[in-house]
């Protein structure tokens, strides 16, 4: 694979997803932004989207077709759900393909089914390198699904759990996302007066979509079906997931051994910290940051282990990751443009 001046192209440059592309991709030494795409907004300039990047203020947009996509090493699918597997299908066989949305995480057609309705895409190497197996799986892939921001926070928080047997497999998981998450369209529950000075739930009951993914994470790594309830809510940031996902504890285990199993867990994990003991973690740790904060503790008295974990969804839960996996495909260093550090206070 080509090392020095590889282009990637994005689709979905005017959105959310692609702006934090963008930005990530500005300081990233061996990827060159090539073509910017998008569909109501072509024909306009860059900056009138995404006036945080200066530096692209004046690329203009253009339609997203396979024409426009053609000629990149990479290609990131940053479009609304339902619209990257007709796009992906034009792309050469050699060009790394990233979905951003979630046309190809889930490899069971029933659920897609269940969840997302239509025609099911197939799945592609899951882009989440830290859990078991899928760091190898992503060397050399030219197709990568790029998880959902909210199955990354839950499945980073309780693979340690499940990898080490520690864990039984009745998660419950209830996240705090920032309104970014929604996307950039407007919506009646994201208005600002809605929004602002509240936290609601919404989702809630087994019905949203990225249930299954997580379940079908966790049960990867258990090695047996893994069911997960799963309350979303909505809080007053832009940006950022608090999830605190809770599963049995196994007979036996003591705070001190599950507390291990997380640092051997973790402990070689570039983007992964089990904070120091006592300290929680916060969105504010993590934003704008490739990176997840996570603390776990055994809760005797109900006999559950509680990971909570943050990430920014828009980083780790979204382009970061997708990055990330990237990296991995060419065979560079995985960390390579990415940050590891984040804001604070
Ligand atoms: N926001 C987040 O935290 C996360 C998002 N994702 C996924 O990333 C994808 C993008 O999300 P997000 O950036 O938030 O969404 P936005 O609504 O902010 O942006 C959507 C982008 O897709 C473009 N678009 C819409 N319809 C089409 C189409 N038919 N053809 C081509 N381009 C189209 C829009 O262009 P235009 O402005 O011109 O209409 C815009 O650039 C989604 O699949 C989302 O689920 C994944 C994880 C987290
Ligand atoms: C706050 C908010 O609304 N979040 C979105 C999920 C975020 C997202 O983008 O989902 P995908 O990763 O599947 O694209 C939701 O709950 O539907």
């Amino acid at each position: 694979m080509q090392e020095v001046g590889m282009k990637a192209a994005i689709a979905g440059a005017s959105g959310y997803a692609g702006g934090e592309l963008l930005r990530l991709l500005l300081g990233h030494p061996k990827l060159q932004i090539g073509a910017l795409t998008a569909a109501s907004s072509a024909g306009t300039a860059l900056g009138a989207h995404q006036p945080h990047l200066p530096q692209l203020a004046s690329r203009v947009i253009e339609e997203t077709s396979a024409a426009t996509l053609a000629g990149h090493d990479v290609v990131f699918l940053a479009l609304p759900h339902g619209h990257s597997a007709a796009v992906a299908a034009e792309l050469g066989p050699d060009t790394i393909v990233v979905d951003c949305g979630a046309d190809h995480r889930l490899t069971d057609p029933a659920a897609w089914q269940e969840f997302y309705g239509g025609a099911h895409a197939g799945s592609w190497p899951y882009g989440l390198p830290e859990l078991p197996g899928l760091r190898e799986l992503l060397k050399d892939a030219t197709r990568i699904a790029v998880p959902g921001c909210y199955p990354t926070a839950v499945a980073l928080a309780l693979f340690p759990a499940f990898a080490a047997g520690l864990a039984g497999p009745d998660v419950v998981v209830v996240a705090a996302s920032g309104t970014s998450g929604a996307g950039k369209s407007l919506k009646p529950n994201l208005l600002g007066s809605e929004v602002m000075g509240a936290v609601s739930a919404y989702g809630a009951g087994g019905v949203h979509r990225h249930t299954p993914e997580m379940e079908q994470s966790l049960a990867a790594v258990a090695g047996t079906p893994v069911r997960v309830s799963f309350t979303p809510t909505l809080a007053p940031m832009s940006r950022g997931i608090l999830a605190t996902c809770t599963a049995p504890a196994v007979p036996g285990l003591t705070g001190q051994a599950l507390r291990a199993a997380y640092h051997e867990a973790l402990a070689t994990e570039p983007f992964l910290t089990l904070l120091p003991e006592g300290v929680w973690p916060s969105t504010a740790m993590t934003y704008g940051a490739n990176t997840a904060a996570l603390q776990v503790a055994l809760d005797e008295r109900a006999g559950r282990v509680i990971a909570v974990i943050a990430i920014d969804n828009l980083t780790k839960g979204t382009a970061g990751g997708a990055i990330q996996s990237v990296n991995l495909a060419l065979g560079l260093p995985e960390e390579l443009g990415l940050p590891l550090t984040g804001v604070a206070p």
